[in-house]
């Protein structure tokens, strides 16, 4: 081999001995961006020059879609960039990301969008969807461009005011019949300002009582949710709850579901984080280290029987989509007084190891589920073609490789994301990404960025 072709990037990859979905072995052969081959393992030929990649053991699964993320660009670059953003969604195991509206500006232009969408593909190593808002500049009035930002180069499907709620009924009826035109989706924050309150920053219960801070009842979420999903039934539309949060919504998403399945020509779907399927709200109160602002999110950490029921849900498929929320906050926007501290925690790069460790090691759900709750489900959802789909030949190369039994430490100081909020750290997970490729190319090899 000449030395030229030896530094040329190859153009084709065999993965060896991969499970697939977590069941048989097999050669993958990825070439020109596509799935060229599956083979039984031990019977596919890389051809001369090819990378190779040794898989045995490790658990194949199409690139994992993030239905909500925020990478804060433009406005917060302090916080994470659409670059840095990146990083920590392919590290996560991520080839495609939605990129939440609350910026600065918010994105409720064409422009906006686009904007967006250049910054991810300059950056290259996941797809960046930005989502439109609902309303422009997220105050909950006037409709946004939602129709401009569907047909921009963006391709606008998703459409939310995330961070807050479109809180005024006849806002939302509106969105829904508006996004028909264009099969997209409203991805509502559900919370209803008034029964919540200004001022609510942690589950309203036990806990909140006992420490005196300002409670955020479950109830305001699921009025919300059963608002909607009677809204999308009658305006024929598809809305989406975004981090469903309590066993009531779950309830209400049961009856919706049953519902339009029934009907047909209308839809709900929901997504769960990884920290409402694991973390509870009595971490705010633990002793001696009580009031630490990494476990505040909105929507709050709940009890144990709201996490048992979003479980259930998910495993069930009453709960579509695991979502990571992934909100970077600068240290000086969490380092407050609980009350005072900014919501949000990290979620990109440990979305898999929690989904791992909380649903398969339990039992709960298989790889194959997996592949649908964090890749298929939410592609679908986004209207994403060329992700999450079936690892066959001739469909694109987007995919990951697990470590099922790798287990980890999480160091917040090891992250590549910008910002350092990790409920996360110090906890043992077990399931790490092993390598991530989009498009055939590698963007992630023995668990760093390529
Ligand atoms: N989840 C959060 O606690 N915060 C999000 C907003 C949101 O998702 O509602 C943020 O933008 O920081
Ligand atoms: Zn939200
Ligand atoms: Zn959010």
């Amino acid at each position: 081999m000449s030395a030229t072709q030896e530094t040329r990037t190859p153009t084709a990859t065999l993965v060896r001995g991969a499970r697939l979905l977590g069941e048989d072995p097999v050669d993958l052969l990825l070439a020109d961006g596509r799935v060229a081959e599956v083979a039984p393992a031990g019977t596919a030929s890389a051809g001369a020059g090819a990378r190779v990649v040794e898989a045995d053991g490790l658990v194949a699964l199409p690139g994992l879609v993030d239905l909500h993320t925020h990478l804060r660009e433009p406005g917060r670059e302090d916080a994470e960039t659409v670059l840095t953003g990146s990083r920590a969604a392919a590290v996560g195991g991520y080839t495609a990301v939605l990129a939440m509206a609350n910026t600065s500006p918010v994105t409720d232009t064409a422009e906006a969008a686009e904007r967006v969408h250049d910054l991810g593909r300059a950056a290259g190593l996941v797809d960046v969807h930005p989502v439109g808002a609902v309303t422009k500049g997220l105050a909950g009035e006037e409709l946004a461009e939602l129709g401009l930002m569907a047909r921009s180069r963006a391709r606008v499907r998703v459409f939310s005011d995330d961070g807050r709620c479109v809180s005024d009924a006849r806002v939302m009826r509106r969105a829904l019949e508006y996004v028909k035109a264009f099969g997209g989706v409203v991805s509502q924050h559900s919370q209803d300002p008034d029964l919540a309150g200004p001022t609510a920053c942690c589950h309203e219960g036990e806990v909140s009582g006992r420490l005196g801070l300002p409670g955020w009842p479950g109830v305001a979420e699921e009025v919300i949710v059963a608002r909607d999903v009677v809204l999308a039934r009658h305006t024929r539309s598809r809305v989406h709850v975004a981090h469903v949060s309590t066993a009531g919504s779950v309830e209400v998403l049961r009856w919706a579901k049953a519902q339009a399945a029934r009907d047909g020509g209308w839809s709900v779907t929901a997504e769960v984080t990884p920290h409402h399927l694991l973390l509870t709200t009595d971490l705010l109160a633990t002793e001696g280290g009580g009031y630490d602002p990494t476990y505040k999110v909105n929507p709050p950490l709940r009890p144990d029987e709201d996490v048992a029921a979003l479980r259930e849900a998910l495993a069930d498929g009453t709960v579509d989509a695991v979502a990571t929320d992934h909100a970077p906050h600068a240290r000086h926007d969490k380092q407050h007084a609980f009350v005072d501290a900014a919501f949000g925690m990290l979620g990109l790069e440990t979305a898999l190891p929690v989904v791992s460790t909380v649903m398969v090691r339990s039992g709960a759900m298989t790889w194959r589920d997996v592949a649908r709750v964090m890749s298929s489900a939410p592609a679908r959802i986004a209207g994403l073609e060329g992700q999450g789909r079936d690892l066959a030949a001739g469909e694109p190369a987007n995919l990951v490789l697990v470590d099922p039994d790798a287990t980890t430490t999480v160091d917040r100081d090891a992250s590549v994301s910008l910002s350092r909020n990790n409920p996360w750290h110090g906890r043992e997970l077990t399931g790490a990404v092993h390598a991530t490729f989009l498009r055939g190319v590698p963007t992630v090899l023995e668990g760093e960025l390529a």
